[in-house]
């Protein structure tokens, strides 16, 4: 390899290393279809599964069930695919001057495992210190669920929640913890009912240990350094 090239892959990393991706992965034509046909899609989909899997759809109680699973799809546990349904956070001037950090913790987390598309349940655990903007509390917990409406990752979804606060807020200092429970890990392959799993992102000001020391303290959560 030619010096140039040496340095332009150099480059390329360092930028995948700077700025690494937590977009959702999609494809660029994800929103030329119409809530409407992405029902009637998967309605057939899920039909065609139930159908492959030998179960009667003229029984009553599963006639209804493709039609119910595409809208809860759609609507409901991936909802958060739209990124017209982004909460709008209202900010305000923080005019009493708190400086100290302000943690929102236990936020009820319910979200779906991209790897096997069953449910991730926890707690997320978010954090901010002000720059002068402050965020109405129960924001926090809407961004977390419209996050959570998507097949994730939970590393991802720590991530994405940091970054669009830091957005909002227009401050690196925010935090983000999750504990939750991934029923692909709890209730089939390795069927441990007892382990959960736990991430953090820290920006800013929450990466110096006092900070994070602080914020775990909130939260009540130990974790080593
Ligand atoms: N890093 C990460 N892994 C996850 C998450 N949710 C599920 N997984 C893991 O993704 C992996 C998928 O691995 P595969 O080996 O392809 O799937 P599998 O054969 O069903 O694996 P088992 O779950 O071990 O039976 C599993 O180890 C899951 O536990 C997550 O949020 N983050
Ligand atoms: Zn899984």
């Amino acid at each position: 390899m030619k010096k140039d090239n040496i340095d332009e892959a150099i480059d390329e990393m360092g930028d995948a290393f700077v700025s690494p991706n937590t977009e959702t992965p999609m494809r660029k034509d994800a929103f030329d279809i119409s809530d409407e046909e992405k029902i009637e899609r998967i309605q057939k989909d899920v039909k065609n599964i139930m159908d492959t899997l030998g179960l009667d759809l003229t029984d009553d109680s599963l006639k209804g069930t493709p039609k119910r699973v595409a809208k809860m799809f759609v609507k409901e546990i991936f909802g958060g695919l739209h990124p017209q349904l982004k909460p709008k956070a209202s900010t305000f001037q923080n005019k009493y001057k708190y400086g100290e950090m302000l943690v929102e913790k236990n936020i009820t987390l319910y979200s779906t495992c991209e790897h096997h598309l069953l449910p991730i349940v926890g707690r997320a655990h978010v954090g901010y210190i002000s720059n002068g903007t402050v965020v109405g509390l129960s924001k926090m917990n809407r961004i977390v669920d419209y996050y959570a409406k998507r097949p994730q990752v939970q590393e991802r979804l720590t991530m994405q929640i940091v970054k669009e606060l830091q957005e909002v807020l227009g401050t690196e200092d925010v935090a983000c913890v999750i504990d939750a429970k991934h029923l692909c890990v709890n209730s089939r392959g390795i069927r441990d009912i007892e382990s959960s799993t736990v991430t953090s992102e820290y920006g800013g000001r929450f990466k110096d240990p006092e900070a994070r020391r602080d914020f775990l303290d909130y939260i009540n959560l130990e974790t080593e350094f």
